[in-house]
């Protein structure tokens, strides 16, 4: 028997020179764990819903066989069971971890020097919204009498804006932009462009929400819902925190997300550790309740994707029950969602990776951007205020867009 050919060692990059390396067509994704830039394709994972996680594992054998050295599978996957995916193996992969393992610092990420992140698209755009805010309005008032009325519990319904440039879009710019704001954001770049497609499509975001996340044997999920505009204003963002942790609304909806995410950690993990009582996290845009549930895997445990697949879609974008929150989204939405609340990451040979929630997001292509932004329907939702927060949801995008106001 021949000896295993000796590992190569990996060639250590710096974050900064991976976001600046970042061309139309790469994936790129960081977090407070490292960087990740892939550039060419090896191999596409095709595979159906609830099934990808097998299709992923499969290919990464492949790979292995193929002489590609520390294979992962990257990509995104649709929010709707017959969505589309766009998972590859990519040829190249570079990788920056964050030093001290855990977290970046502001300049890790950064580019050169810039203090204050300019809009780096600077279009004049015209702003159709899908559709218009006081159909939106109408459609979470019939939401929450259908929950007066039945069996749903919680829907979260979505609106879209697409916004149309002079220009083409440069998602690089778009992208660095997302990246200087919020170094502490998921953030990503996906080619999902579809056989048909005039341009190339780029699904491009910064979403604060991990979906689930298998580092060795931890697995950690962090699951948001109960949401406040952040305004910058020191007051009345304490005010804002303040009600959040004590409105009855928005904890009752947190709940249904963090009991879903433990109960289906639940089958997979032991040790598994849920906080009784959500936090508050921030984004630049906005205040969450927030849950992070801990849990171990053993050896030869379910990879981050088979443990995504599971998770998805967690009543954070769908709602309780799923298939009724489903049929619900599917009547009261105008827009198929496509890749808007499904999910983004990478998984490895060992099963390490990590998948987020795709949202605070917009898929690109020339000069258009489609954004959505959605939020949780309970009983007794307010349908201003629910439209008045997805238009502060929209915030992330539109900021980096240079288009804020707009929503
Ligand atoms: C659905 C979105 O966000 C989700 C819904 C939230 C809520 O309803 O409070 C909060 C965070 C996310 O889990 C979105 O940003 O589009």
């Amino acid at each position: 028997m021949s000896s295993p050919a000796p590992a190569r060692p990996r060639p250590v990059h710096r974050a900064a020179d991976l976001l600046a390396a970042y061309l139309p067509g790469s994936f790129y994704y960081s977090s407070a764990r490292g960087v990740l830039l892939a550039d060419g394709v090896h191999a596409h994972v095709r595979g159906a819903s609830g099934n990808r996680a097998a299709a992923a594992a499969e290919a990464l054998e492949a790979a292995v066989l193929a002489g590609v050295a520390n294979p992962v599978v990257v990509g995104a996957i649709g929010f709707r069971p017959d969505s589309g995916s766009s998972l590859i193996v990519p040829a190249v992969v570079r990788r920056a971890e964050a030093p001290g393992g855990d977290s970046w610092t502001d300049g890790d990420l950064r580019p050169g020097r810039e203090e204050t992140p300019r809009p780096a698209n600077q279009n004049p755009w015209t702003v159709v919204p899908r559709p218009a805010p006081e159909v939106y309005a109408e459609s979470v008032r019939e939401a929450v009498d259908l929950i007066a009325d039945g069996e749903l519990r919680k829907v979260v319904l979505a609106r879209a804006l697409d916004l149309v440039g002079e220009h083409s879009i440069s998602v690089r710019d778009l992208l660095r932009d997302l990246v200087v704001r919020d170094p502490a954001a998921h953030a990503f770049a996906v080619d999902v462009s579809a056989p048909g497609d005039p341009a190339p499509r780029t699904l491009v975001g910064a979403s604060p929400e991990l979906l689930v996340s298998r580092k060795g044997n931890v697995v950690t999920a962090n699951p948001l819902a109960g949401s406040r505009r952040r305004t910058g204003d020191p007051a009345r963002d304490a005010q804002a925190i303040a009600e959040l942790r004590v409105s009855e609304k928005d904890l009752n909806e947190h709940a249904l997300v963090a009991a879903q995410v433990a109960e289906v950690l639940g089958r997979y993990c032991t040790g598994l550790e849920v906080p009784e009582k959500p936090e508050v996290m921030g984004t630049p845009a906005m205040w969450h309740l927030s849950t992070r549930v801990t849990g171990r895997v053993g050896p030869g445990g379910p990879s981050s994707l088979e443990l995504a697949e599971a998770l998805h879609p967690t009543p954070a974008v769908c709602g309780v029950p799923v298939d009724l929150a489903r049929d619900t989204i599917a009547r009261l939405e105008p827009e198929d969602r496509g890749y808007y609340a499904g999910l983004v990451g990478w998984t490895d040979l060992a099963g390490d990776g990590e998948w987020v929630v795709t949202i605070r997001c917009a898929e690109v292509s020339d000069k258009t951007a489609r954004l959505f932004a959605g939020a949780g329907v309970v009983a007794g939702s307010d349908p201003a205020a629910e439209l008045a927060e997805t238009s502060a949801k929209f915030g992330t995008l539109l900021r980096a867009l240079g288009a804020e106001g707009v929503a």
